[in-house]
């Protein structure tokens, strides 16, 4: 009896720690750059010096942080999903972890002003979604060791207007990365108030998740075991199903069928580029995708890439953001690129991408550990997560689920949690207390952390809890193991110190797309695949990340490629100029004086030099002047951002039924964390037409890029003489009907210099680059205001218009024009001379991605986002951008986060070459003087930008940047180069 009883009560107890447990999700947002990777592996415990940009979303594992062992039993560990900040991912991929996730993390980059406002507006579409009412919130002012980073609370709180936030939320002031030994406890106190929080309120917030899982059809809780193994089985097997729930946009009816029904649990989501072959999708989720236009026939030749997934998310986007809002234009032609051919042959057409991909690929797809049970966690494999994409149907700020009024505006059931009722949950308890912590910890830097403490066992630790996915399973809930006080983040962190967060490898799901060109399914092309990576060591990543990161390394894998390229380059010039850009070029004959990465405008002034333009080699130049651009249409549609919280609607309670009903509507399908655009079908070739759609709709940054290196590869023709790309510039400041795109673009132009007339300094800068594209003069803008003063003109384009100030921030770098037009075309020029021909070698992605850093971003950044040099697609993405977000019909359209506002720096620059220029100068300075932040430069507010002609060109920066440089993006270090520095000037 006694027995009994004492073996009875001790399974009662495991049986309450089990129902104790809380399966706990969090997700970090922020917009590119600002560090959200960076401070996942700081939470997990292995913080890093670079950190890779995030194509897709990683998924990591850290350990509960306890105070106990007897805490650490009672819970499961955390689920953190890490996501691509780039604004596309923005705004069709992070919806769908809206409804998965207890909690989240909003990571900005404090250093750079001239993106506040879009970190505001992010910041407030997030909170006005109605997936992430009353979850609480840790926000992270990060970078704090860059000068200028806003260390001030109130600051950031006026800044972010979240004064009157009424969730629950903490504001820290952190440094992610590792600061020459110094660590900063900020983040896992942060984080440590997060899980505190959200087990305080843990019954209501994981019922919602759960509810919303159950929604969906294939619902099922994050990391569900056996949801995750049958979705695999059926991932391998069987061809994908549609969605059951199709909102088909306008423009993208074909393809939304197409996407794969397959669970987020089954479908791999993809992460770093490390893991996906060059031509892969990731280029189709750049936020330069904007650029579509660009060449349609580098696209269709030299990487189809197309996940049916992406396209159909951003077919819902489109259709929710027709309602709502313009971000959405872009995505609609892609749609219609993939569409019917797509449909047709879906189902087969996975089954031959499948078939046809090399096994290597395959196999880690089949080898998805999904089952892997906690102990494999342990193992230092790193994966990225192969967390679900959920149809997400609405953009992050047209979400259909954004009824709720502003967060700001509403109030916040009372928690049932002691800690909620003692109020610690809200940010001014701890913010004060917090702030002056960090104060002083930076006046004492380093301050005494737990990773001080153990930094051996944390980092050990580190990688022990990767899992690919835990076996979340939605428990009893029950009170935060932490008590009501916020205090205990000094316990947590002494705990933490024994215990650092265990850094959890991440599945890395991708979609690997064949190059196949003979296929003229799309779908061929198209595959998904998950790739799991081992990361042995951290050391051995860091070895790895830093040795990618260097612009250097990023120009061995130019070379690789190159090398992998049967064509010869075209030109000598063209030759020389990579060879001067690549390190690794043996074969070129000339030094290797810069990385391209640094300078990546070299290609562009050498394209320039260069008689030929690709672009006009192009077929489809004709038919893309003719064309019409699908792409106005589809802007039209679009209907202004919803600007501010004030905009949303009252309070709704009901989120819990609206939730269901979405979810209903909405679920879980998809796979791949990834989304990819951009499909490039052979078939359509045929279509002038629907090339000249698919194109525009289709070219990401990333894809353009993509499309560069296949250019290089493949192309045959040398770039079209500088000339010929001016007047192909002035061509559309003159009316000419070379495209709609560019007439609209004119018309925008119009319209915004007639609005702004008068406001020399914001819009006229707009129009000041344009006439000096036209002119070809360096002249910097005036737009170069300072930020926050906007004139009515940026009201017009939106929020981005604030963002002006920024780009005025950075004067110096129109003094420097000829730097950067020497190395901002680097990309492009260097990419006609590829040729297409050449498939990709996935080896050689994934020997890059055999580095365990999240190196995988790297390499598409490398090549796949280097942009097309098509003239085409220059004009289109200035133009079309521009039309967009000035469009006189629409002009709130230009949502801050469109694609346009992303255009590749090289399409840009290519055409636009007097605009370029002035830009180039800008971007140049950027480039060039990374010293003025600590070579971290800060982002030009190209972004945020001015909402019209002036946000592109800021724009047109950033995307060289992350189109084509940040594609490049090898390594961190390699990214911080290539980041303007914005904030200096300020
Ligand atoms: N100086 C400094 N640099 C940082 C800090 N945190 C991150 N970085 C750098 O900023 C760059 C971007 O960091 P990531 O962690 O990749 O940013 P992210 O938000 O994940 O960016 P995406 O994945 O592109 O959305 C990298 O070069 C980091 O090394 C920080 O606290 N201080
Ligand atoms: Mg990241």
């Amino acid at each position: 009896m006694g027995a009994a009883s004492c073996k009875n009560s001790k399974s009662s107890e495991q049986n309450q720690e089990n129902a104790n447990k809380k399966n706990i999700t969090i997700g970090v947002f922020g917009l590119d750059y600002a560090g959200k990777t960076s401070t996942v592996k700081a939470i997990e415990g292995s913080p890093i010096k670079h950190a890779i940009s995030t194509v897709s979303t990683n998924t990591s594992i850290v350990p509960y942080p306890v105070l106990t062992k007897r805490d650490e039993k009672s819970h499961e560990p955390i689920q953190i999903i890490d996501v691509s900040g780039r604004r596309q991912f923005r705004e069709h991929s992070w919806p769908d972890y809206y409804d998965k996730i207890h909690g989240l993390i909003f990571v900005l980059d404090a250093s750079e002003k001239k993106r506040i406002i879009e970190n505001k507006q992010t910041l407030e579409d997030l909170l006005g979604n109605d997936k992430l009412r009353d979850k609480p919130i840790l926000i992270l002012a990060n970078k704090q060791d860059l000068d200028g980073a806003i260390e001030d609370e109130k600051e950031i709180k006026r800044k972010l207007d979240i004064d009157q936030l009424k969730i629950k939320y903490k504001i820290e002031f952190c440094t992610a990365i590792k600061n020459n030994n110094k660590d900063d406890d900020s983040i896992r106190k942060g984080f440590s108030w997060l899980i505190r929080t959200i087990e305080a309120n843990y019954s209501a917030l994981n019922a919602r998740v759960v509810n919303n899982a159950k929604g969906s059809n294939r619902s099922k809780p994050i990391g569900s075991k056996n949801d995750r193994k049958s979705d695999d089985s059926n991932s391998e097997d069987e061809p994908p199903t549609p969605p059951k729930r199709m909102i088909i946009p306008p423009y993208s009816k074909a393809r939304t069928d197409f996407r794969p029904t397959n669970d987020s649990n089954k479908l791999p989501s993809i992460n770093h580029a490390k893991n996906i072959p060059k031509p892969s999708s990731r280029d189709t989720h750049s936020e330069d995708d904007n650029d579509d236009d660009v060449n349609y026939n580098a696209r269709v030749r030299a990487r189809p890439v197309i996940s049916p997934v992406d396209n159909d998310d951003y077919s819902y986007n489109r259709s929710s953001n027709q309602a709502n809002t313009t971000k959405s234009n872009t995505l609609t032609k892609k749609k219609k690129v993939i569409g019917p051919a797509s449909n047709a042959n879906k189902d087969t057409s996975y089954k031959k991408s499948n078939d046809n991909e090399p096994k290597s690929y395959r196999v880690p797809y089949e080898s998805l550990p999904e089952d892997d049970s906690w102990s494999s966690m342990k193992k230092t494999s790193k994966t990225n997560d192969t967390l679900p994409n959920l149809y997400s149907k609405s953009s992050i700020t047209n979400d259909a689920t954004k009824k709720y009024p502003s967060p700001l505006l509403r109030d916040i059931k009372p928690n049932s949690s002691s800690l909620t009722s003692k109020g610690s949950n809200y940010s001014d308890n701890d913010d004060d207390d917090s702030f002056s912590k960090r104060d002083k910890s930076k006046s004492t830097f380093p301050p005494k952390t737990r990773y001080d403490d153990d930094d051996d066992s944390y980092k050990k630790f580190s990688s022990s809890y990767s899992k690919n996915k835990p076996p979340f399973t939605p428990k009893k809930t029950t009170l935060g193991v932490y008590g009501a006080d916020d205090d205990d983040d000094d316990k947590l962190n002494n705990k933490t110190n024994h215990r650092p967060f265990g850094s959890t490898p991440t599945k890395k799901l991708f979609k690997h797309d064949e190059e196949d060109e003979e296929g003229s399914d799309p779908f061929k092309k198209t595959s998904l695949k998950l790739t799991k990576t081992v990361d042995s060591d951290d050391d051995d990543k860091k070895k790895t990340s830093k040795s990618y990161l260097s612009s250097s390394d990023r120009l061995n894998f130019d070379n690789d490629y190159r090398r992998t390229t049967s064509k010869p380059p075209i030109s000598p010039a063209i030759t020389t100029k990579r060879s001067k850009d690549d390190d690794d070029d043996d074969d070129s004959p000339l030094p290797k004086p810069l990385s391209r990465s640094r300078f990546p405008n070299d290609n562009y002034l050498s394209t320039l030099s260069k008689p030929t333009n690709r672009l006009i080699a192009d077929d489809d130049d004709d038919s893309y002047k003719k064309s019409p651009s699908p792409y106005s249409a589809s802007k039209s549609l679009s209907t202004p951002k919803k600007p501010t919280s004030s905009t949303y609607g009252a309070d709704n309670d009901d989120d819990d039924g609206k939730y269901n009903t979405k979810n209903t509507h909405r679920p879980f399908a998809t796979t791949s964390t990834t989304k990819k655009l951009g499909r490039f079908d052979e078939e359509d070739e045929e279509d002038d037409d629907d090339k000249k759609k698919i194109t525009k709709s289709y070219l990401s940054s990333s894809d353009r890029s993509n499309l560069d290196n296949d250019y290089r590869r493949t192309t045959t023709k040398p770039p079209l003489s500088p000339a010929t790309t001016t007047k192909r510039s002035k061509d559309n400041d003159d009316d000419s009907p070379p495209s709609k795109s560019l007439n609209r673009s004119l018309s925008t132009y119009k319209s915004a210099t007639t609005t702004k007339k008068g406001d020399d300094d914001d819009d006229d800068d707009d129009d000041d680059d344009y006439k000096s594209k036209s002119n070809s003069k360096p002249k910097v803008p005036l737009r170069f205001n300072d930020d926050d003063d906007l004139p009515s003109s940026s009201s017009k384009f939106g929020t981005r218009s604030k963002y002006d100030d920024d780009d005025d921030d950075n004067p110096s770098s129109f003094s420097k024009p000829t730097i950067r037009s020497k190395y901002g075309s680097d990309n492009r020029s260097s990419s006609p001379l590829r040729s297409t021909s050449i498939s990709r070698k996935p080896d050689d992605k994934a020997s890059l991605s055999s580095s365990k850093v999240n190196t995988r971003s790297n390499f598409e950044d490398d090549d796949d986002d280097r942009p097309p040099i098509s003239s085409k697609s220059f004009n289109r993405s200035k133009h079309d951008d521009d039309n967009k977000s000035s469009s006189p019909l629409n002009p709130k359209s230009h949502s801050k986060f469109d694609d346009d506002d992303y255009p590749s720096l090289s399409s840009k620059l290519a055409t636009q070459s007097p605009r370029l220029t002035a830009r180039s100068k800008f971007t140049d300075d950027d480039y060039t003087s990374p010293s003025k932040k600590n070579s971290f430069p800060s982002r030009d507010d190209d972004y945020s930008g001015k909402g019209g002609l002036r946000s592109r060109i800021g724009n047109d920066d950033f995307d060289s940047n992350k189109g084509g440089f940040n594609s490049a993006r090898v390594g961190s270090a390699a990214t911080q180069r290539f980041r303007p520095n914005m904030n200096d000037d300020d």
